[in-house]
């Protein structure tokens, strides 16, 4: 699903964000990255997204190479990836449907279509009832799980998440663990950066830790 080989990012300011990176993902599987700040965990997320390119090594995701990826196929490829941010973006004068129908509309689905997986996300994440509520009428955790809706509805192969429990308490840390965990177990690969040691070690997936750009560890989290 993801292979990294030999990949090095370094910054036209010459600052390296990643030296010889190797590793293999397979499809289905969930893991974790971490590292301290700085480490390269957003780079990484950002060569997965085309957003950086390498200027080393060869990256493959779903049988596409990032490194030689036309810009005119880069919206090909994020249609098969979800994103998961820290403080989820969601537009505040939307609705909670409307917030997660908005990559659908992108793609120019049929009305009937968005109704159909809109509600089916809604309903993945717990909150199918809330459709017609607005951001700021529901509590930071269900919002973070619209966001998690948005990334899914489009039924994306990848799901990357970054930092996706900083800003919440250690219980709703673990809800959104656990229905990262569902959409895992209905096929969907999940990445997630974070720096949550304790959280990660409870769930017991393969973590892939960076220092200073550096693989450092790859292996179950204990
Ligand atoms: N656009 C950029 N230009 C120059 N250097 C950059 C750029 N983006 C990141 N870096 C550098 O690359 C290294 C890795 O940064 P990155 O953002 O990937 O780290 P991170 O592990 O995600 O950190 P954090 O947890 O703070 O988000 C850092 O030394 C950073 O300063």
């Amino acid at each position: 699903m993801i292979r990294f080989d030999h990949v090095a990012k370094r910054y036209p300011n010459g600052h390296v964000g990643l030296h010889e990176l190797s590793f293999h993902v397979k499809r289905g599987e969930f893991l974790f990255v971490t590292g301290h700040s700085g480490a390269g965990k957003s780079t990484l997320l950002r060569l997965l997204l085309a957003m950086e390119r390498p200027t080393d090594g060869k990256i493959i995701l779903a049988g596409q190479d990032l490194s030689r990826i036309s810009t005119a196929h880069i919206p090909f490829l994020r249609r098969q990836i979800g994103v998961v941010f820290q403080n989820h973006q969601l537009l505040f004068d939307r609705n909670v449907f409307a917030n997660v129908a908005l990559p659908l509309q992108i793609l120019g689905m049929s009305k009937d279509d968005i109704y159909k997986r809109v509600i089916t996300a809604l309903d993945r994440v717990g909150l199918k009832e809330k459709a017609d509520q607005f951001p700021n009428d529901i509590s930071t955790g269900q919002q973070q799980r619209v966001g998690i809706a948005r990334a899914i509805v489009h039924q994306p192969l990848l799901l990357l998440a970054d930092e996706p429990t900083g800003n919440l308490d250690p219980r709703l840390a673990s809800e959104i663990m656990g229905i990262f965990q569902d959409i895992n177990s209905l096929g969907t690969t999940v990445l997630i950066a974070s720096h949550d040691l304790a959280l990660i070690a409870r769930m017991r997936h393969r973590l892939l830790t960076l220092q200073r750009g550096r693989l450092i560890g790859d292996g179950e989290a204990a």
